[in-house]
């Protein structure tokens, strides 16, 4: 083992170059400081080669097929068949065919340089880092080391998976054609998009979910509505089932669930959330406790996680690593506080009080803030309104794929929205969010929400109807 010191003066190291991660590598060398990005895998993360863009590709295309299918009765006739070499190739050029060359290139332009190898903490003020070749380099920056090592599929330990050929995001994405079947374990936001894409795109689709309903961590009504679209579309869904064993004979998988079911699926997809490998980052090196213990790095609401001392450098933590939403937004919002911190900027900490997050189903369903039963749990005074898409003239002209409802969550004593869910068809949902996403930010009256004038008609003046029950 070759080991060593890297020789020139170095800030800042950032270890894991997800969007958190690059943004906090490119901005800091766009204030001059010497970096050093190392990612073990490609520059720029889970979000770009594996996650939010080719699965927003796969969801745009399969969304294309949706609305052509409603034509009959609506607009004339329409033949459509659907083919997945169009989709494989447009994911393909959206991850610029999974090649990290020109995010590499546009780093380096800012003045910041890369180092493929795999970073941990060594000791206070040390990062070691062992590149593809096996040798290890230690890095001893003077200002701060961030910690942006993301997360990757979790995957259970259900007797019989190990070893079999069965998909993460990581290969869903990168299919170069359809399964006649699939099985999916996980009715969370990547089970249930990469579910309906395969589905429309002709695969018999099979979800199984643990919880009794889809989406568990949203508001009970998206999770409804989407169970009632998807089967009807002809989706299987199994809730409250947990897989108790997995087979593959060579060519299908079979999968046992605790409630006595059993799925055949040509392909299995494994989307039972995420994991972050805290143990990986080095964390104990810096006596910060049995790091293996940890589900996520701790980092207080500046993102740091030890703050500077005398000469020692400081060390910050962002994105999934920290374990406070796995969204790509939440990454950039957290990595611009680091970077504040890291400059001595003042402005403020880190909230997640008007976090929004959207599942790109159809319907789509965006939300922001707390769910009714979140907000009862942190012992608020709630009122909720709740007004069906179909509700206002929008709703009713749109027709097939028009499923949709807005529901807002208020604080009585505060007179304020806390939280809210606007679930719609393909673009709908996330973007009638973004109105209450303002709202939740800006603690608007509920008074003068109620006042506000909305276009017509468009599918966000449910909105209006909505808050008018919480007034
Ligand atoms: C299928 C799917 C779809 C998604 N869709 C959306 C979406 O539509 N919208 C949205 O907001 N979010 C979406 N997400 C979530 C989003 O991708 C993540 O929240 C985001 O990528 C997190 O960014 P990050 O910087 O924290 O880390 P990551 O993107 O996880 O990147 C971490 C990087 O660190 C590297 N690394 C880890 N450990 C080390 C180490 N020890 N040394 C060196 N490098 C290391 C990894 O190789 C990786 O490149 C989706 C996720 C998935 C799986
Ligand atoms: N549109 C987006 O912004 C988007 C899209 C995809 C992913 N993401 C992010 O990535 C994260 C991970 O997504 P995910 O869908 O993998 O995780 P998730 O935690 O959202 O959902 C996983 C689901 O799997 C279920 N589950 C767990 N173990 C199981 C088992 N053994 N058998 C059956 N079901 C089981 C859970 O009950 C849960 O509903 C999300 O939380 C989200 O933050 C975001």
């Amino acid at each position: 083992m070759i080991v060593d010191n890297w020789r020139d003066p170095v800030d800042a190291v950032v270890v894991g170059m997800g969007p958190g991660g690059e943004e906090v590598a490119g901005r800091l060398a766009d204030a001059g400081l010497d970096v050093v990005g190392v990612d073990q895998r490609l520059l720029g993360g889970e979000c770009p080669y594996y996650g939010c863009i080719p699965s927003k590709a796969m969801v745009r295309a399969a969304d294309l097929l949706a609305e052509a299918w409603r034509v009959p009765g609506m607009a004339g006739t329409c033949m459509v068949e659907p083919s997945w070499a169009p989709v494989a190739r447009h994911v393909r050029e959206a991850t610029a065919d999974w090649s990290d060359k020109a995010a590499v290139d546009r780093f380096t332009a800012r003045g910041g340089r890369f180092l493929r190898g795999r970073g941990r903490i060594t000791g206070p003020g040390e990062v070691t880092v062992e590149d593809e070749s096996g040798r290890e380099i230690v890095i001893r920056p003077r200002r701060a080391i961030v910690l942006g090592t993301g997360s990757e599929p979790a995957v259970p330990p259900i007797p019989g998976l190990a070893g079999t050929p069965f998909w993460t995001n990581r290969e869903a994405v990168a299919a170069e054609e359809v399964p006649r079947s699939l099985a999916v374990l996980g009715g969370g936001a990547v089970g249930l998009e990469l579910a309906q894409v395969f589905a429309r795109f002709g695969a018999d689709v099979t979800v199984v979910e643990a919880a009794p309903r889809l989406l568990p961590a949203e508001e009970p009504e998206a999770g409804e509505l989407l169970l009632r679209v998807l089967t009807e579309a002809g989706l299987t869904v199994h809730l409250g089932s947990l897989a108790a064993a997995v087979g593959h004979d060579g060519s299908a998988f079979t999968v046992d669930t605790d409630r006595g079911d059993r799925v055949t699926a040509e392909r299995l997809l494994v989307a039972t959330g995420r994991r972050v490998d805290v143990e990986g980052t080095g964390l104990a090196a810096l006596g910060l406790g049995d790091a293996s213990g940890l589900h996520a790095v701790p980092a207080d609401d500046r993102m740091r996680v030890l703050p500077p001392l005398g000469s020692r450098p400081g060390v910050w933590a962002i994105g999934d690593a920290v374990g406070r939403g796995a969204f790509t937004h939440v990454a950039m919002a957290q990595a611009d506080v680091a970077v504040r911190g890291i400059l001595g900027e003042g402005g403020p900490p880190w909230s997640d009080r008007a976090t929004p997050r959207v599942t790109f189903t159809e319907p789509e369903v965006g939300a922001v803030g707390l769910t009714e039963h979140q907000a009862v749990e942190q012992g608020l005074q709630v009122r909720t309104g709740t007004a069906d898409l179909r509700s206002g003239a929008r709703g009713r002209l749109h027709g097939p794929g028009g499923d949709g409802f807005v529901k807002v969550v208020a604080d009585t004593a505060a007179g304020t929205l806390v939280g809210a869910t606007a679930a719609g068809p393909a673009g709908a949902g996330g973007e009638m969010v973004s109105a209450l996403t303002l709202a939740v930010h800006a603690r608007v009256p509920v008074s003068d929400l109620a006042r506000v004038t909305w276009a017509f008609p468009t599918f966000h003046r449910t909105i209006a109807e909505a808050v008018k029950m919480v007034l």
